[in-house]
C-alpha cells in the first residue's frame, strides 16, 4: 500500500500572503486527514516563506496519521524536529535561498555527516528518510548512512512524463529495486500530480509513501480539496 502524504506548504503560502490565519493551516490538516490522506508533510525553510517553525508545533497534536517534516538538517531544523518528534524526518540538501528542492543528497561525499545526523534522529525514535536521485551508487551509499528510507526525487520523471517520455520511469524502478534489496523503505516526491501519479505508482515496486503538495493544492483550486485528495487515493489504490 502506498500512503498519500499531503504537503501543505502552499496552504501556508496563501495564509502568509495576507498576514493573518486564513486559510487556517491546522484546520486544513485536520480536514485533509478526514478526507482520507494518510499523512501530512511540511517543509519549514529557514526563511519561513510558507511553513513557519511554530506551525510544526501547532500541527503536532492534530496530525493523527503520519507526520513528515522535511528540510536541510541545520541546527535550528534539528532542534525543531527533535522537539516536535514527527513520525518521519526527511533530510533534503536545500540551500537557504533556493526556490524549491532541486537535488538529492550526495550520499558518498556526505556519508559520515548523514550517518551522524540520521543516528541522532533515530535515537529519538524518529523514522528517517533522505531525498535522493536515482544514481545507483548513491542509493548503495544511502544504505550505509543508516537511514530507514529514501525519498526518490521525482522532478525529472514528472518533466519527462509531461513530454510523453515514459522511459523516464526506468531509473526510478531500478533504484527502487536496489533500495528494497538493500533493506531501504521507498518514498517519492516532487512534482508528482494527478496526471503522472498512477503511472508512477504502477511502475515503482515497494513504494511506501508519496508526498505531494504543489500540484495537489493547485489542482484543488479547480476541483476542490476533498475531491482531489480522493482522486489521488483512487490512483494510488
Ligand atoms: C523535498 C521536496 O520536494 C518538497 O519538500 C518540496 O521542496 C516542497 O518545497 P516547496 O513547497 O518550498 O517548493
Ligand atoms: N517531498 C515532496 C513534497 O513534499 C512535495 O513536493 P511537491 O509536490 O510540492 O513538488
Amino acid at each position: 500500500m502506498t500512503k498519500l502524504s499531503v504537503n501543505i506548504n502552499k496552504i501556508a503560502t496563501l495564509r502568509n500572503s495576507r498576514g493573518g490565519n486564513v486559510p487556517n493551516l491546522v484546520q486544513a490538516a485536520v480536514d485533509i486527514q478526514e478526507f482520507g490522506a494518510e499523512g501530512i508533510t511540511i517543509h519549514p525553510r529557514p526563511d519561513e516563506r510558507h511553513i513557519k517553525y511554530q506551525d510544526a508545533y501547532d500541527l503536532k497534536p492534530v496530525v493523527t496519521t503520519e507526520y513528515n517534516i522535511e528540510g536541510n538538517p541545520i541546527d535550528n531544523f534539528k532542534k525543531l524536529v527533535l522537539e516536535v518528534k514527527p513520525t518521519q524526518v526527511t533530510l533534503v540538501p536545500d540551500s537557504v535561498d533556493q526556490l524549491t528542492s532541486n537535488a538529492g543528497w550526495d550520499t558518498i561525499t556526505h556519508q559520515s555527516y548523514l550517518q551522524d545526523v540520521i543516528a541522532e534522529f533515530k535515537e529519538a525514535g524518529i523514522r528517517t528518510s533522505i531525498f535522493i536521485d536515482t544514481d545507483l551508487k548513491l542509493i548503495e551509499a544511502a544504505a550505509t548512512t543508516g537511514t530507514d528510507r529514501i525519498e526518490l526525487y521525482t522532478e525529472h520523471f514528472a518533466t519527462e512524463f509531461d513530454r510523453g517520455n515514459r522511459d523516464a520511469i526506468k531509473p526510478y524502478a531500478e533504484a527502487a529495486v536496489l533500495a528494497h534489496e538493500l533493506g531501504l523503505g521507498i518514498n517519492a516526491g516532487h512534482d508528482l500530480s494527478l496526471e503522472n501519479i498512477q503511472f508512477f505508482k504502477q511502475n515503482i515496486p515497494h513504494l511506501a509513501e508519496v508526498s505531494i503538495g504543489h500540484a495537489l493544492i493547485s489542482e484543488s483550486l479547480y476541483l476542490g480539496l476533498q475531491n482531489v485528495v480522493n482522486m489521488y487515493l483512487d490512483r494510488l489504490s
